[in-house]
This record gives C-alpha cells, sequence and structure tokens, in this order.
C-alpha cells in the first residue's frame, strides 16, 4: 500500500472529502482511517492528512498523530466554517503544516468550507439581536448560511482532482 487516507472529522464534513480523495487515489494502493487518539503511525509513505479546523489549525487528535511522523510524504487536506477567501485557508494550511515534525515533506494542501452545526447560528443570531447594527453578526450569520451546503458537489470533485494532482506529482 503506498497512500494513506487518515482524516479528523467531527461532524462529517472532513469525512466526505476524505471518501473523495480516497476513491481518486490508485485502485488497490490506498486506505482510508478515521484518527482517533490511539492511531498508529501509518507505515505507507504517502499520507493524505485530513482535518477539521479547530480555532485555526488542526484539532490535537490530528496534532498527536503528526508527533508521529517521520519521513513521509505528506498532502494536507481539510475543512473550515469560515471560506470567504483562499487566504484564509492558506493560513489554515500554513500553520497546520508547521506542525509536522521536520523531516516531513509536504507536497500540498487544499480546503473547502464546511457547514456548522445549528447551535452555532443561534449564538450569531444572539449577537445580531443584542446589537442589531453589528455588521460582524450580520456577516457570521451570512458565512453560516453560505457554510451550510458545503462540502458540495463541486467541493467533492475539486478534492478528487486535487488527489488525482497529487498522486501524479508522487508517481512522477
Ligand atoms: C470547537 C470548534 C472550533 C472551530 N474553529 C474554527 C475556526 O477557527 N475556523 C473555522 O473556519 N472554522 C472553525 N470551526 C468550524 C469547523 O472547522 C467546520 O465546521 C468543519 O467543516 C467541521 O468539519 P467536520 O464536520 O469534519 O468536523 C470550528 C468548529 C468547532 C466545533
Amino acid at each position: 500500500m503506498r497512500y494513506a487516507v487518515l482524516y479528523s472529522s467531527g461532524t462529517g464534513n472532513t469525512e466526505q472529502v476524505a471518501r473523495s480523495i480516497y476513491a481518486a487515489l490508485p485502485a488497490g494502493e490506498a486506505r482510508l482511517e478515521a484518527v482517533g487518539p490511539d492511531t498508529a503511525a501509518p507505515v505507507e509513505e504517502v499520507l493524505f492528512l485530513g482535518f477539521w479546523t479547530d480555532k485555526g489549525v488542526c484539532p490535537p487528535d490530528m496534532q498527536d498523530l503528526f508527533a508521529k511522523l517521520s519521513g513521509k510524504q505528506v498532502v494536507l487536506f481539510g475543512t473550515a466554517g469560515f471560506g470567504g477567501s483562499q487566504a484564509y485557508f492558506d493560513a489554515i494550511l500554513q500553520r497546520t503544516a508547521a506542525l509536522l515534525p521536520a523531516g516531513n515533506t509536504v507536497l500540498g494542501g487544499w480546503m473547502c468550507q464546511g457547514k456548522m452545526p445549528a447551535a452555532v447560528r443561534t449564538r450569531y443570531e444572539a449577537m445580531a439581536a443584542q446589537n442589531p447594527g453589528d455588521s460582524k453578526a450580520a456577516s457570521f450569520l451570512a458565512n453560516f448560511d453560505h457554510a451550510l451546503s458545503h462540502p458540495d458537489q463541486a467541493d467533492l470533485a475539486a478534492a478528487a482532482a486535487f488527489a488525482s494532482e497529487m498522486a501524479a506529482k508522487v508517481e512522477g
């Protein structure tokens, strides 16, 4: 097995992307696994590591896995509640890549927006109600509603295309 797709997903968005990436990799050369506290260091040479965004970076379970990696070729992918700009995604990818131990090589990174739980909208609604002129609350609400349909079919197709591109890079 050459590739492992390992992902951390609390509410399913990143899992959807991970499945799309897995399906795009060469048949019989990849495996898919959800990361947990006891995930062992993978033996595959190329790792697609998927994460949900937790306060601007990958979550602790993924960081724990990172600590076990050395000499790997790594492709990062993720989902984030805010998705307004590529620069925002790039900053998350950069902060996440910086957590990988030296000696691992990052081949590329890709992210898309992912829906958030209804409780988050309720919090934004309370913000807006408390301060009706608050443009921040209004933009949070607009972003929440925009995120609701993501990852969508276009996101999943883009994730698959990205995976194929990364595999082609590896296969040389
Ligand atoms: C505790 C917590 C912290 C979060 N922090 C961020 C954040 O800093 N930036 C962001 O864009 N989204 C943030 N989100 C939103 C999630 O990253 C987003 O909804 C993601 O798609 C969830 O993926 P999952 O369904 O695979 O768990 C946060 C969500 C939770 C629950």
